[in-house]
């Protein structure tokens, strides 16, 4: 049996995918597996019980991987399962800064009482006016799994996109509409767009890459759309480029004391995968995951540990060793298990950074004493049996 906890709200479609070898608990501390949304981790005590960690969305800033690899907790994400979400508010972003709908409501909701309103709003409509998107040069920084489909997106709606992604991976850039312009160096996208938007994971890297300097680059009147993290962005100096009139609008689903009601930013409430299909495909996708690896030891996108697939076990026994990524391990785990007269029936080992870790089958049944052996190896993170 094994116990998982929910530390944020997970879809009950993808939680039914537990069987009966799985308890929901109340309490993390008692979890061996834990998903979770937006709840900040680092405020957690990482438990040795804690054997995996998923979070239901993409971005991982709020789980201390580096820690938890450490520990020989795998820590899953489901890249792509909400992009969709994302980029549907990213195009409803782009059209919210360019005509006036809010104020637009907004005054019809404050005339309702008015029985002359049919009349006055053809006089006051002209406040609301505003500027098509199609025709205007859109700049994504960051070809992910929500780059790419808001570039393909804005593509059909007549905009010209230059994209920006120095590590695109193979399958984002074959999923890239042809017409979108391949942009080599960044100042590039500040220099010519309209309107700028960020889709790049929080990372020491790109931290606040949106700056006075930044903007400073930008044309007059630029719309910057921010779905991706508050902290990408300086937004001291992006309330500063809005008050001097250099940015027009600052589009962001991350409200915090420096944005919230500022004029001129428009605030989303960390929206971006607040659907229902986004909600149920991190779910799907987050359980799915855990409970190949909880059964079976495979790693699928994993941000901590490498991918590693072997299946079902169909011999004896499978054992899962985390360790660091250096020399001569094998061997040692070899010598111990043959000293046991344990043939090993298949493999695998795979390295990401300074974390390895092995899958074997094996023909026997490990005792305690060959498996503590091997966890007395000190390079040796964890050791799971798995059957
Ligand atoms: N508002 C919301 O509710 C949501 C926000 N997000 C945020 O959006 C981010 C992106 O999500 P996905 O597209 O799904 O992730 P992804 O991992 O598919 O794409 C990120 C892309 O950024 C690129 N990149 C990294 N550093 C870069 C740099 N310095 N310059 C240009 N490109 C760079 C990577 O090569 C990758 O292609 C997430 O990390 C998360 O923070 C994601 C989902 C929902
Ligand atoms: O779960 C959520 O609502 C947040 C989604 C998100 O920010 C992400 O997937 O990175």
């Amino acid at each position: 049996m094994f116990k998982y906890n929910c530390l944020n709200p997970i879809s009950q479609v993808g939680l039914d995918y537990f069987d009966e070898k799985y308890e929901k608990v109340d309490d993390y501390k008692d979890a061996e597996a834990v998903l979770v949304r937006s709840a900040n981790m680092h405020e957690l005590e990482i438990k040795d019980n804690l054997l995996a960690v998923a979070r239901a969305g993409a971005g991982v800033n709020n789980i201390p991987s580096d820690l938890c690899a450490e520990k020989g907790i795998v820590v899953f994400n489901t890249p792509g399962a909400n992009a969709n979400g994302v980029k549907e508010l990213v195009i409803a972003g782009m059209l919210l800064a360019s005509r006036d709908l809010i104020g637009g409501i907004s005054w019809v909701n404050e005339n309702k009482e008015d029985p002359n309103i049919q009349k006055v709003v053809e006089k006051a409509k002209k406040s609301f006016a505003g500027g098509e998107i199609s025709g205007k040069k859109l700049g994504i920084i960051g070809l992910g799994a929500i780059g790419v489909r808001v570039a393909n997106a804005a593509t059909n709606l007549g905009m010209e996109v230059y994209g920006y992604d120095p590590y695109i991976s193979i399958d984002a850039a074959w999923s890239l509409s042809r017409s979108i312009k391949h942009i080599k160096n960044v100042e590039e996208i500040y220099k010519e767009c309209d309107f700028i938007t960020i889709h790049v994971p929080l990372l020491d890297s790109t931290k606040k890459m949106i700056d006075k300097s930044a903007i400073s680059l930008m044309k007059n009147d630029v719309v910057i759309l921010n779905f991706a993290r508050d902290l990408l962005v300086n937004e001291e100096d992006m309330v500063e480029a809005l008050k001097n009139g250099k940015v027009k609008k600052y589009v962001t689903d991350f409200p915090n004391p420096t944005v919230a009601g500022v004029e001129g930013i428009i605030a989303t409430p960390h929206l971006g995968a607040s659907t229902e299909e986004s909600e149920i495909n991190c779910a799907k996708m987050a359980v799915k995951q855990l409970k190949d690896y909880l059964e079976n030891g495979n790693i699928k996108n994993s941000v901590n540990y490498p991918s590693c697939n072997m299946g079902i076990c169909t011999d004896v026994s499978r054992i899962l060793i985390f360790h660091k990524n250096i020399k001569n391990m094998i061997s040692q785990f070899t010598t111990i298990l043959g000293k046991a007269d344990i043939n090993i029936c298949n493999m695998t080992n795979k390295s990401r950074g300074d974390s390895a870790y092995s899958i074997l089958d094996l023909d026997k049944v490990v005792n305690d004493n060959v498996l503590n052996e091997i966890k007395n190896i000190e390079e040796v993170l964890r050791i799971r049996v798995v059957k």
